[in-house]
C-alpha cells in the first residue's frame, strides 16, 4: 500500500480517529442521537472495560445500514487447521524446533480455510496469552467476512499482499508491512496478487501498544505518526454474507442478509491499523555489545511483543556482532519476510519459523560462529533480510499438527554440533 499518500488514511497510533464515507454521517457533539444521521444504527464496539482508565480505554461508534445485532443465531463450524488456548494437545516441550513453510494449500482456498495454527499460550477464555498462525491463501473470500472475538490479530505478510476490507474500511498490507485488526472486529481478505501466504499474531490480553522509549528520548523505534488507519468504506446491498467468528477458540457461523461491512462513518480509537516497518528507526550500538533485542521492539502488550530485525549498520568494536547465545525467561517465535537472518547460516528461510521455548538454548549456529568471531570488524550493513520476532512472556506450547508435521525439521539441534572446545587452558 502507498503509505507515502495520506489522503486515504488518517495517521496516528492510539489517536481518536473518524471518517465518514458519506458526508453528514457521523453526528456531531454525541455519540447516540434520537435518530442518527441519514437513517443510520449507532453503535458501540469497546475494547476494553467501560471503566479502564483514559489512556487505555478504547471503544469505537459505528454508524451502519443495519444493526450488528440482525442476525440468526450462531451454529460451530469446522475449525480446520485453527486451534485456541488452552493449548493442551501436546506436552510443553523445551526443545528447539523449526520449521519450512507450510505447504501450499490445495486451489481455492481462502483465508479462513487456510489458517493453521503453530501454537501458543494462555487461555482466551481468560483474555490472556498469544496464538501463532501461519495464513496461506490463494482465494479471495467471497460471500463470507471473519471476526476474532478471542483477541486481536496482528498480520505480518511474507508473500503477496492482502486486501483487509474492514468495518472501518480497506488496508493492504503488503510483505515489509504489518495491520492489526482488533479484537471483534470484521473483515474479509482479498488477494491482489492472487495468493498470499504470512504469520498471524493473535494477541488475547490487552492490546499491542507503542513501548515506552526512557532514556531513547521522545522520538525513535516505531513513530505514531507512520500507523495509518483506514478512511469510512461501506457495502449496501450484497445479499447474504456468511459471518464467521473465532470465539472460545472455536469458529461459529450465521448467515446474515447483509454485509456487515456496512458501515458508513465511524469514530474512535479501536480502529484497524497499517504499519510500513521500513519506517522503523533501528536503534543500537556505536560502541561495543550487541544490544538485547528489546531495542527493536516495535509494538509491546503484556502477553507478546512484536520485534523487527530491519536492515541497520553494525559497527560494535570488539564485538561479537550476530545474537550472542542465551538462555531466555521468555519465549521467542521468529520468522523470516525476506532474505536471510544474521544469526543463521541456512534453514531459516522465508515463510519457515523458528521456537526457542523459555530457557532454550540457542544464539549462532556453528558457521555463524565461526564466521563472525574471526571477521574484520569494520563498518558493516546488515541488509540481507527482513526478520521478526513474537516474543512471549508464557512459554509456547505447540499443536499436534506443528510438532507432528513433515515440514519440521527434525535435525535442527545439529546447527550447534560442532562447536569446539576452545579453552586455552
Ligand atoms: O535470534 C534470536 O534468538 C533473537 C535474539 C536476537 C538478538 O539480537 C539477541 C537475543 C535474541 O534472543
Ligand atoms: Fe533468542
Amino acid at each position: 500500500m502507498n503509505a507515502g499518500d495520506l489522503t486515504d488514511f488518517s495517521p496516528g497510533f492510539g489517536n481518536q480517529h473518524s471518517s465518514e464515507a458519506v458526508p453528514g454521517a457521523l453526528p456531531l457533539g454525541r455519540n447516540s442521537p434520537q435518530r442518527a444521521p441519514l437513517g443510520l444504527y449507532a453503535e458501540q464496539l469497546s475494547g476494553s472495560a467501560f471503566t479502564e482508565p483514559r489512556a487505555t480505554n478504547r471503544r469505537s461508534w459505528l454508524y451502519r445500514i443495519r444493526p450488528s445485532a440482525a442476525h440468526p443465531p450462531y451454529h460451530r463450524v469446522a475449525n480446520g487447521a485453527l486451534r485456541g488456548a488452552p493449548f493442551e494437545e501436546t506436552e510443553p516441550d523445551p526443545n528447539r524446533m523449526r520449521w519450512d513453510p507450510l505447504p501450499e494449500p490445495p486451489p481455492g482456498t481462502d483465508f479462513v480455510a487456510g489458517l493453521w495454527t503453530l501454537g501458543g499460550n494462555g487461555d482466551a477464555r481468560r483474555r490472556t496469552g498469544m496464538a501463532v498462525h501461519l495464513y496461506r491463501a490463494n482465494s479471495p473470500m467471497t460471500d463470507r467476512v471473519f471476526g476474532d472475538a478471542d483477541g486481536e490479530l496482528l498480520f505480518v505478510p511474507e508473500r503477496g499482499s492482502v486486501s483487509l476490507c474492514t468495518e472501518f474500511g480497506r488496508l493492504v498490507a503488503a510483505p515489509g508491512e504489518v495491520a492489526l485488526i482488533p479484537r471483534g472486529v470484521r473483515f474479509r481478505v482479498e488477494l491482489p496478487d492472487g495468493s498470499a501466504r504470512g504469520y498471524l499474531c493473535e494477541n488475547y490480553g490487552e492490546p499491542l501498544d507503542l513501548p515506552e522509549l526512557g532514556p531513547i528520548g521522545a522520538n525513535g523505534l516505531a513513530a505514531a505518526r507512520d500507523f495509518l488507519v483506514p478512511a469510512a468504506a461501506y457495502e449496501d446491498d450484497t445479499g447474504p454474507v456468511e459471518v464467521i467468528t473465532k470465539f472460545g477458540g472455536n469458529l461459529w457461523a450465521a448467515t446474515y442478509d447483509h454485509s456487515p461491512l456496512d458501515v458508513v462513518a465511524w469514530h474512535g480509537n479501536h480502529v484497524p491499523y497499517l504499519y510500513d516497518l521500513r519506517r522503523f528507526n533501528v536503534l543500537g550500538s556505536i560502541s561495543f555489545d550487541h544490544p538485547d533485542p528489546s531495542i527493536f521492539t516495535v509494538l509491546t502488550a503484556p502477553s507478546v511483543d512484536f520485534v523487527v530485525f530491519a536492515p541497520r549498520w553494525l559497527v560494535g568494536e570488539d564485538t561479537f556482532r550476530p545474537p550472542y547465545f542465551h538462555r531466555n525467561v521468555m519465549s521467542e517465535y521468529m520468522g523470516l519476510i525476506e532474505g536471510a537472518y544474521d544469526a543463521k547460516a541456512g534453514g531459516f528461510v522465508p515463510g519457515g519459523g523458528s521456537l526457542h521455548n523459555m530457557m532454550s538454548a540457542h544464539g549462532p549456529d556453528r558457521e555463524t560462529f565461526l564466521r563472525a568471531s574471526t571477521a574484520e570488524l569494520k563498518p558493516q550493513k546488515a541488509d540481507e533480510g527482513l526478520a521478526f520476532m513474537f516474543e512471549t512472556r508464557w512459554p509456547v506450547t505447540l499443536t499436534a499438527q506443528a510438532l507432528n508435521s513433515e515440514h519440521r525439521q527434525r535435525g535442527y539441534d545439529d546447527v550447534w554440533q560442532g562447536l569446539q572446545r576452545n579453552f586455552l587452558v
